[in-house]
């Protein structure tokens, strides 16, 4: 890792529980996929949600981001309950899914997306109708954006001639121009190279200096370097929370993951 754990675990607005949820559950007919679920997730911490295949991950990250309906259970955003809100409001008020502008334009250089994912969140953060700000307007931001994810020596390249890693940066650097107050990333380091899983998570690191991160992770490495906070599932249910090394040493945390296809990792 070229970021020192040490380095980047700050304590800093520790106590203060961005997005919480209380009892989630979710069941798809019979099937109970989450059950009674608590999470609180913190400004300036990485909290890594893991867990077997099948634990339910990814059905607790898009109850939170509000692409499920709970079927019982209670979401807080900023003390805002938004449970019962749609997943575009609750983006407007800084929740930002990986990759949720995304989709990056190959054919266009990588300060000309970054420019475009700014001029969306300008869109979406005002409800009425006001002229496009000119791109060039935007240039200066878009360029403190490349920067902060270590592409501003390549903002004239093509977006489609970046390395596949280098592509999921600018992928988050198209997310910080939502400046997201909670940021949701659901397997960033997947299908990534050695190197590449080192940079993404430094960088992962560096944007949870500025707000609440929540990660679904296999990369149990990565999740020990950079997780402060950790919660694992097994069967729908939190089977153990804390720091990786409280978590890690719990035995039934050890005993879920044997057999298991992540216990390699
Ligand atoms: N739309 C759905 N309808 C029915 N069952 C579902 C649905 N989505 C998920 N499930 C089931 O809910 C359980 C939890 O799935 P989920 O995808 O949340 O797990 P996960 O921990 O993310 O797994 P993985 O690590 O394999 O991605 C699984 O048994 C899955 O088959």
């Amino acid at each position: 890792m070229t970021t020192h754990p040490a380095a980047v675990r700050s304590d800093a607005g520790a106590s203060r529980a961005v997005l919480s949820a209380r009892g989630l559950t979710k069941r798809f007919g019979p099937f109970l996929a989450v059950n009674n679920v608590d999470i609180d997730i913190h400004h300036g911490r990485v909290h890594a949600l893991i867990g077997p295949n099948g634990a339910g991950k990814s059905t607790v990250f898009n109850l939170l981001t509000k692409f499920y309906t709970p079927t019982a259970g209670r979401i807080v955003l900023d003390e805002t309950d938004i449970t019962a809100m749609d997943p575009a409001r609750v983006a407007r008020m800084g929740m930002v899914r990986s990759f949720q502008i995304s989709a990056t334009f190959g054919d266009m250089s990588l300060l000309d997306n970054v420019c475009i994912a700014l001029q969306r969140a300008n869109n979406l953060a005002v409800q009425f109708w006001r002229p496009l700000s000119s791109l060039d307007r935007l240039r200066p931001r878009a360029m403190e954006l490349l920067d902060r994810v270590g592409l501003a020596d390549m903002s004239q390249r093509r977006a489609a001639d970046l390395s596949y890693g280098r592509k999921r940066a600018l992928e988050i650097a198209t997310t910080l121009a939502l400046e997201p107050r909670v940021l949701l990333l659901d397997e960033p380091l997947a299908g990534m190279g050695h190197e590449d899983v080192e940079n993404m998570a430094s960088l992962i690191s560096t944007v949870a200096r500025d707000c609440a991160l929540l990660m679904v992770e296999h990369n149990l490495k990565v999740v020990a370097d950079i997780g402060h906070e950790i919660t694992v599932l097994q069967r729908g249910e939190v089977l153990a929370r804390g720091d990786y090394a409280t978590v890690s040493t719990d035995p039934r945390v050890r005993e879920a993951y044997m057999g298991s296809e992540d216990g390699g990792h």
